[in-house]
């Protein structure tokens, strides 16, 4: 047995992205994520969050450096937006069986993977519902469990609860861990929040903007199980005292 460390799922060096309009949107980006791990990528708005999160989906290039899969290849790849994205005429079973059906997969397997996944978001009895028929707390878990019907090895989402109210996110928020407890699939999470961050992740990436780099790398050595007793705790609030302190050192870099 050796001791050296696995080699990462992802692994971005010197990676820089310039727009065609100019814009430098990140710079000399180092980063390495873990196989199994839950990161938040979190900073100001504009510091290049959603542009690295893309550039790992490979939905956009990098001017220079490298996006690198040098565990076994790329792995399958979900991703969940800001905005649900569901098709208005389509069912809640149908929306989440989507991804299974462009990989055509036979009805009754798509069908079946597609209830179970409800299932596991507390959707089941909206299955038959309309995306207008749903709250849109409820629409997001869709979102979800469509990104997660293929069983993808590493999910990307980017700021995915941000237009919810703060009761909604919080549910979800739980949601998602527990999806990420039984699938222990990869997370590169984008968002604003700091509380959030700290919640979800086992480590955050602070990044500074103009250019978007990063700034801080942060390990939060946080209990194994997160839960409505640990966001109430004295070592959550000092955890977000950490990353918040880190943020605003961001923003001032
Ligand atoms: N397609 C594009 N063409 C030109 N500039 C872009 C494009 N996409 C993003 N940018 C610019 O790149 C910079 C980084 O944008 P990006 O969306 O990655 O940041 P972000 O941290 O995700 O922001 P936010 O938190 O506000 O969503 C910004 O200045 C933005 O205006």
């Amino acid at each position: 047995m050796s001791d050296a460390a696995p080699p990462p799922v992802v692994a971005l060096a010197g990676v820089t992205k310039r727009y065609n309009n100019g814009t430098l949107a990140v710079q000399g980006l180092d980063l390495r994520i873990a196989r199994g791990s839950f990161n938040s990528l979190l900073g100001p708005s504009g510091c290049g969050k959603s542009t690295v999160l893309r550039m790992i989906a490979g939905l956009e290039p990098p001017t220079s450096g490298t996006v690198a899969w040098p565990e076994a290849g790329r792995p399958s790849l979900g991703f969940v937006f800001q905005d649900p994205t569901l098709m208005p005429w389509r069912t809640a079973l149908d929306n989440v069986a989507l991804p299974l059906r462009l990989a055509h997969v036979p009805k009754p397997e798509r069908h079946r993977r597609a209830h179970a996944m409800l299932a596991l978001v507390g959707l089941s009895e909206a299955a038959g519902s309309y995306p207008r028929e749903l709250s849109g707390g409820m629409r997001m878990r869709v979102s979800i469990a469509r990104a997660l019907v293929t069983e993808p090895e590493l999910l990307l989402l980017d700021e995915p609860f941000a237009a919810l109210d703060e009761i909604t996110r919080f549910r979800l928020n739980n949601d998602l861990l527990r999806l990420w407890e039984a699938r222990r699939f990869t997370a590169i999470f984008v968002t604003h929040s700091i509380f959030e961050s700290v919640y979800l992740s086992g480590r955050v990436v602070v990044m500074a903007a103009r250019p978007g780099r990063l700034h801080a790398d942060i390990a939060l050595d946080a209990p194994a199980r997160r839960d409505e007793a640990f966001r109430t705790s004295p070592a959550y609030a000092a955890l977000c005292r950490t990353v918040s302190d880190a943020l605003e050192k961001a923003m001032a870099a």
